[in-house]
C-alpha cells in the first residue's frame, strides 16, 4: 500500500508530467488501497503542491544547479511544500529520501534531495511569506487578463492560492442546519464549512438532507425558480447538484446527461436524497420535447473551479476549449427549441473565459429575437448589481466573497421566451 506522500508524488507526476487531470481514472488509481483519511491527505498533499508550484520552483531554485528529471523535481516540490507549509521536517526530508532510495533509476540522487531538502527545512517557511501567489500559465492568463484587467487577476490568483472552502446546499431550513453542522450561511443561502473533515461523517449526509454544491454553483437553479408541477429539463446534469435543487422544488425535472458513468453519480444522489427525476442518458442535441424552463449549464473550460482544481491549468493547454466553445453554441441553440413559449432558459457555466458566458449570450440574443435576458430576476440575496453584464447575465468571480472564503467563477444568464 502508498503511503499518503507516495500517493500524492504519483499524482503530481501524472498532472505535471502526463497532463492528466487528478479526477480522471488513471490518475485515481494512485490513491488505491488508502484508506479515507490517507486518501485525503494525499489529496491535500497534492493539491497544495500544484497550488504553490511556482513557489516551490522559487524556493528551490537557489540550490539546484540544473532542473533534475520531472520525477525527482516533483518528489522535491512536494516536500518543499509541506516543509514551507510547517511540515515535519524529520518525517518530510526521511520520507523524501527514502522514496527516491528505492527509484530504480534515481535512486543515485538520493544524497542530493538530502541536501536540498534540508537546506529548504530551514528557511521555507519564512522565505514561502514574501513569494507572490503563483500566476496562471499564459495561454489562461492571456486571455483573462484582456477580460478582467491585471489587477483582478492578481486578486483571482490569490483566491486560487487560497483553495476553497465547503459549501452544502440543503432541502430546506439552511440555518437549522448551518447551526446543526457548525457552519454558516453565505450570502446566496449556501451552507459553509471552513474546515469540513470527511464529509460522509457530517451529520445528514447519510440521510440525504443535503449535498455539496459550490455556493456560486447553486445559484442558477435557484435564479430559475422551479414552481411545483413545472415541467423542468435539466441538460446537461452529472453528477447532479443542479437536478436535486429543482427536483426539491417539487417541478417535474427530467435530467439528461451523455455520459453513463457520470449519470450513474447522479442516481446514486437521488437516491441518497429520496428527490426524484427522470434520467435519460442521451445526447443533449438530439433530445426533444417542450418544457416550462430548461437549465442547461454546458460543458466548458471549468476555468471558474481552479481553486478547488489547481490540476486543472497545469494538466490542460486550452487546446481544447475551441470545441466546448463551438458545443456550448449549438447546446444553447437546441435548448431554446425545448422551452415553451413564455419559458425560461437558464444558461451557465463554470468558466472565467467571456467566451464561454458573456460572449455565448450576446450572440444567442442577436439570433434569438424572441428571447430577451431577465434582468430582474438576478435581484437575488447576495447579488451585486455591478456584477451584471451588459447583455444581462451575471458574472461571478473566484475573489467574490473574499472575506468568507471566495466563490466559484460562474457565469449564468435567465433567458425568457416571448
Ligand atoms: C458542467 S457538467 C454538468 C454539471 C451538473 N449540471 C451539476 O450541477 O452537477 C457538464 C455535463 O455535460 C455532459 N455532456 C457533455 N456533452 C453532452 C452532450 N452532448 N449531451 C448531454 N450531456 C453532455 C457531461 O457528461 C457533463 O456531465
Amino acid at each position: 500500500m502508498p503511503t499518503p506522500r507516495q500517493a500524492a508524488l504519483s499524482m503530481l507526476n501524472q498532472v505535471l508530467a502526463e497532463g492528466r487531470l487528478m479526477s480522471e481514472p488513471a490518475a485515481l488509481r494512485a490513491l488505491e488501497g488508502l484508506d479515507a483519511p490517507s486518501k485525503a491527505r494525499a489529496l491535500r498533499l497534492a493539491n497544495e503542491t500544484l497550488r504553490n508550484l511556482e513557489r516551490a520552483d522559487k524556493l528551490l531554485k537557489p540550490h539546484l544547479r540544473k532542473e533534475p528529471a520531472s520525477y525527482v523535481m516533483n518528489l522535491l516540490r512536494l516536500a518543499t511544500i509541506e516543509l514551507a507549509q510547517g511540515g515535519d521536517a524529520h518525517g518530510v526530508v526521511n520520507e523524501a529520501v527514502a522514496l527516491l532510495s528505492k527509484h530504480k533509476k534515481y535512486g543515485a540522487m538520493k544524497g542530493l534531495a538530502n541536501a536540498v531538502l534540508r537546506k529548504i527545512a530551514a528557511e521555507a517557511v519564512e522565505k514561502i511569506k514574501i513569494l507572490r501567489a503563483p500566476r496562471l500559465p499564459k495561454w489562461l492568463r492571456g486571455p483573462l487578463t484582456e477580460a478582467y484587467s491585471s489587477e483582478i487577476m492578481g486578486q483571482i490568483e490569490l483566491a486560487h492560492l487560497a483553495g476553497a472552502p465547503l459549501d452544502i446546499s440543503v432541502k430546506s431550513d439552511a440555518p437549522a442546519w448551518a447551526e446543526k453542522l457548525g457552519g454558516t450561511l453565505t450570502p446566496f443561502g449556501s451552507i459553509r464549512l471552513q474546515d469540513a473533515g470527511q464529509v460522509t461523517a457530517l451529520a445528514g449526509f447519510e440521510a440525504g438532507e443535503w449535498w455539496v454544491q459550490d455556493t456560486a454553483a447553486a445559484l442558477p437553479a435557484a435564479l430559475l425558480k422551479a414552481k411545483m408541477g413545472e415541467k423542468v429539463l435539466d441538460m446537461c446534469c452529472a453528477p447532479g447538484g443542479k437536478t436535486m435543487q429543482l427536483a426539491a422544488t417539487g417541478a417535474t425535472v427530467t435530467a439528461l446527461d451523455a455520459s453513463e458513468s457520470r449519470l450513474a453519480r447522479v442516481r446514486e444522489n437521488l437516491t441518497r436524497t429520496k428527490l426524484a427525476a427522470t434520467l435519460l442518458c442521451e445526447d443533449a442535441l438530439t433530445h426533444e420535447g417542450t418544457y416550462d424552463a430548461v437549465l442547461l449549464d454546458a460543458p466548458c473550460s471549468a476555468t471558474g473551479t481552479i481553486r478547488r482544481h489547481p490540476d486543472l491549468p497545469h494538466a490542460k493547454t486550452g487546446e481544447e476549449f475551441g470545441a466546448l466553445i463551438e458545443l456550448q453554441a449549438q447546446m444553447l441553440a437546441h435548448a431554446a427549441g425545448l422551452v415553451k413559449s413564455g419559458g425560461r432558459l437558464v444558461f451557465c457555466t463554470c468558466s472565467l473565459l467571456p467566451d464561454e458566458g458573456e460572449v455565448q449570450v450576446e450572440e444567442f440574443l442577436d439570433m434569438h429575437p424572441d428571447f430577451t435576458a431577465d434582468t430582474s430576476v438576478l435581484a437575488h440575496e447576495g447579488v451585486d448589481p455591478a456584477w451584471i453584464t451588459e447583455e444581462g447575465g451575471l458574472r461571478l468571480r473566484p475573489d467574490y466573497f473574499n472575506e468568507i472564503g471566495g466563490m466559484d467563477g460562474f457565469y449564468m444568464a435567465v433567458l425568457n421566451r416571448a
